[in-house]
């Protein structure tokens, strides 16, 4: 038996039952194997030789196969819902899709913050590809800084249009996926402007080229902002406007409205025009989780395969999971992957939520749905890209080839730190609800509190427990609960401390940041840990069978305590451990680690990518990793030449090398 085979055959993981639990039932699941089946039985969606393509080829693939998908494949197939377009869109593209399709910011946008009349005018146009669009916020002088963006949509009630309008180099949109080239239509972020009054920024939905000739519109300069670090053929874009003229009811109405006289009225909050972003931050939590379930499925199972050092005479040489030091990379991580699945649902959950409490014009749990998206998203994408590039390390030379799948994955997943929010800045977001939270207790200690800051009152948990129990999940969370506290109290102090010595609000915050970061980061490690622990008590968890619970909890400690030992020095500060209860901790680390070692493999395999999807030689299922290097290589163009002989050595090394010295 090989290696891979006899990991699977010491399991004793019902992986079946965990493939369900991540991916919503056993229908779902044989519904994706199904699309999975389609995408795998028609030769036009085969990705092979896709790495050796260039740009524009990549692009003229995707947009070939995304228009093919569109206009015949999908309803062939009788593919209708959304997310199973994703998916089919996803893994038969192998690569980000050329249209804001999946991310479907465009469509959102219009959905959250669209009057009905507008949503029934403009999502079937967005959602059947019969437009296609992009979102067009960020600006060449200011992404961050939404209130500072330069465009302006100034109201002419006698024609009763919005005239859009580039005033400035640093106003020219930058960035904007898909604005490149495809999009038809975009969401234009610009400062409303109405009887002489700025209103600040607002959404508009602006035609960006023709639907007869695809030429941008008169008043539009767009282009392609060139190649980047990843996302190598997605379009992203600039545009630049000539005082354009678009109608009144292009301005998304659902909170803010201009009657045709120009008069302005805005219903509840204007942070509600920021919706689209609280939404996808939300989504790319559990994008993190299958971008690192990717990861670890390549670099788990490698581990497993790959055999490095005699370390016995006579013996085989050793597998690289065996190794302590590889453990401690890739245990976590496979940890922290489960434990951004079941966080990412919380955070979908409380999205719905507040969603459904807008409807009724209820906006109790806004701040917290954008204290705890802005949190999870920065850390999860650092997580994340952390790990994969943690992953691709583990996995030695080969991590670093194409071959791998590790540098797409890694350079896609790296840019989630950057869109929809610098990280440092979302973390600075959480930290100001912290520090909000704090404030208003001190005025009234019977302050409403969500469930995840109640810490904030809780005073079991500030000191060390007289007996310390790592594996325990309720010291972990009651750990967590102290550090978190005192890391909140002590940022807190340092704004205060600030403002005693005379600093104005900005500098008092702004000298204070590393705490604030610090304490927004270990405050959503809490709600994740907490989130983790609390999913094993649902009932997808409890049904499951022994093994797999006792793994998950498993799973779960390694998740609460790893983080522990990263972050010591802040556990320690906070007084509820001491530095010497470190020895311990790493050795309750060192024993969960060996006991998920026999169970890696199976833990990798319940994430369900098959190998199409994963496009890793390093990642097989069957772990002929070798052969299958040895095949990938052979469709390298510069290995075609029939006599062996590349053209360069024609064009210049032949006089090189004849020239005498
Ligand atoms: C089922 C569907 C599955 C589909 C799968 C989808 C998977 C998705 C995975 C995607 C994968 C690949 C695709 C890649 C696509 C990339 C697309 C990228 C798009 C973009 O990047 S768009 C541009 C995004 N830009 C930003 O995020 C800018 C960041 N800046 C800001 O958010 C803000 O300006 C700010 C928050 C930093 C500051 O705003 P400001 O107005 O100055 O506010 P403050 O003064 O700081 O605070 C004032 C009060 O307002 C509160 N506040 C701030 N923001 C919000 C908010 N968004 N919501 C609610 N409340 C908010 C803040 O808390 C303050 O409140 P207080 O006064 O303290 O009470
Ligand atoms: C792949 C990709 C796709 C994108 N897609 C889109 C899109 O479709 N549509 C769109 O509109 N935008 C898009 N963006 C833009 C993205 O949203 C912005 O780049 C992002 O919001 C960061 O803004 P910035 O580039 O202005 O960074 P900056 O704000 O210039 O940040 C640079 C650094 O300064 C720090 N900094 C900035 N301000 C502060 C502050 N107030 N306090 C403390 N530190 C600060 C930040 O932490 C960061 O380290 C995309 C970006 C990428 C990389």
């Amino acid at each position: 038996m090989d290696d891979i085979a006899r990991e699977r055959a010491n399991s004793k993981l019902n992986t079946v039952e965990i493939t369900n639990l991540l991916f919503g039932g056993e229908f779902i699941v044989q519904r994706m194997g199904e699309i999975r089946g389609m995408i795998t039985s028609d030769p036009a969606l085969q990705m092979r030789g896709y790495e050796f393509l260039d740009r524009e080829d990549k692009y003229d693939r995707s947009v070939k196969l995304s228009t093919y998908l569109l206009k015949t494949k999908l309803s062939e197939l009788g593919i209708n819902h959304y997310l199973e377009k994703v998916q089919f869109f996803r893994e038969s593209l192998g690569t980000v899709p050329p249209f804001d399709f999946t991310e479907r910011i465009f469509y959102n946008t219009v959905n959250g913050q669209g009057t009905q009349e507008q949503k029934d005018k403009w999502l079937p146009l967005a959602g059947s590809g019969k437009i296609l669009t992009c979102y067009a916020q960020t600006e060449l002088g200011h992404g961050t800084f939404v209130r500072g963006l330069e465009t302006t949509a100034t109201y002419d009630s006698t024609t009763q249009e919005f005239i859009i309008h580039s005033p400035t180099l640093t106003s020219t949109k930058w960035w904007s996926g898909c604005l490149g080239i495809a999009a038809t239509h975009g969401i234009v972020v610009a400062r409303l402007i109405t009887n002489g009054e700025d209103k600040g920024t607002h959404n508009f939905i602006v035609q960006l080229r023709s639907m007869e000739n695809h030429e941008p519109l008169k008043g539009v300069i767009i282009g392609d902002i060139g190649p980047k670090f990843g996302f190598v053929e997605k379009d992203n874009g600039y545009a630049r406007f000539d005082h354009f003229r678009i109608p009144r009811d292009n301005l998304l109405m659902r909170f803010a409205r201009v009657d045709p006289d120009g008069t302005y009225t805005r219903r509840l909050s204007s942070k509600l025009g920021y919706g689209s972003m609280v939404q996808l931050r939300a989504f790319i939590t559990f994008n993190t989780f299958e971008a690192l379930a990717r990861g670890t499925t390549i670099a788990i199972r490698y581990s497993v395969v790959r055999r490095q050092t005699q370390n016995r005479p006579g013996a085989l040489e050793t597998q690289l999971l065996d190794y302590t030091n590889q453990q401690f990379i890739l245990i976590p991580l496979l940890a922290t992957t489960y434990a951004l699945y079941f966080v990412a649902r919380r955070i979908i959950a409380l999205l719905g939520e507040t969603q459904a409490q807008l409807e009724q014009d209820n906006l109790t749990l806004l701040p917290e749905m954008h204290a705890s998206s802005a949190g999870l998203k920065a850390v999860s994408t650092t997580a994340v890209s952390q790990g994969i590039e943690a992953c691709r390390i583990a996995c030695g030379g080969h991590g670093y080839s194409q071959s791998s799948g590790f540098p797409e994955l890694y350079s896609n997943i790296s840019a989630s730190m950057t869109y929809e929010g610098d990280n440092n800045i979302l973390l600075l977001q959480t930290a100001r609800y912290l520090l909000k939270m704090v404030n208003e207790l001190s005025h009234n200690p019977n302050h409403p509190l969500s469930d995840n800051v109640k810490y904030l009152t809780d005073n079991n948990c500030i000191h060390r427990p007289y007996s310390l129990i790592f594996t325990s999940s309720q010291q972990q969370l009651s750990l967590y609960r102290g550090m978190v506290r005192a890391s909140v109290h002590r940022a807190h102090a340092r704004v205060l401390d600030g403002e005693k010595r005379g600093l104005d609000t900005f500098d008092a915050w702004n000298q204070a940041a590393p705490e604030l970061i610090q304490c927004a980061e270990a405050h959503t490690y809490y709600v994740i840990a907490k989130s983790f622990i609390e999913s094993l008590e649902m009932s997808g968890v409890t049904n499951m069978c022994f093994e797999n619970q006792r793994i998950m909890k498993k799973l779960s400690d390694i998740f609460s305590l790893h983080y522990m030992l990263q972050k010591s020095g802040v556990f320690i500060e906070s007084g509820v451990i001491h530095g010497s209860d470190l020895v311990e901790l790493r050795e309750v680390l060192v024993s969960l680690f060996a006991e998920i070692r026999t169970e890696a493999v199976s833990l990798v395999d319940a994430f369900n990518y098959p190998d199409f999807v994963l496009r890793s030689v390093l990642g097989r299922k069957d772990g002929d990793v070798y052969r299958a290097m040895w095949d990938w290589v052979q469709d390298n163009p510069r290995n075609k030449h029939p006599d062996g002989v590349h053209p360069v050595y024609h064009k210049y090394v032949k006089q090189l090398l004849a020239s005498k010295l």
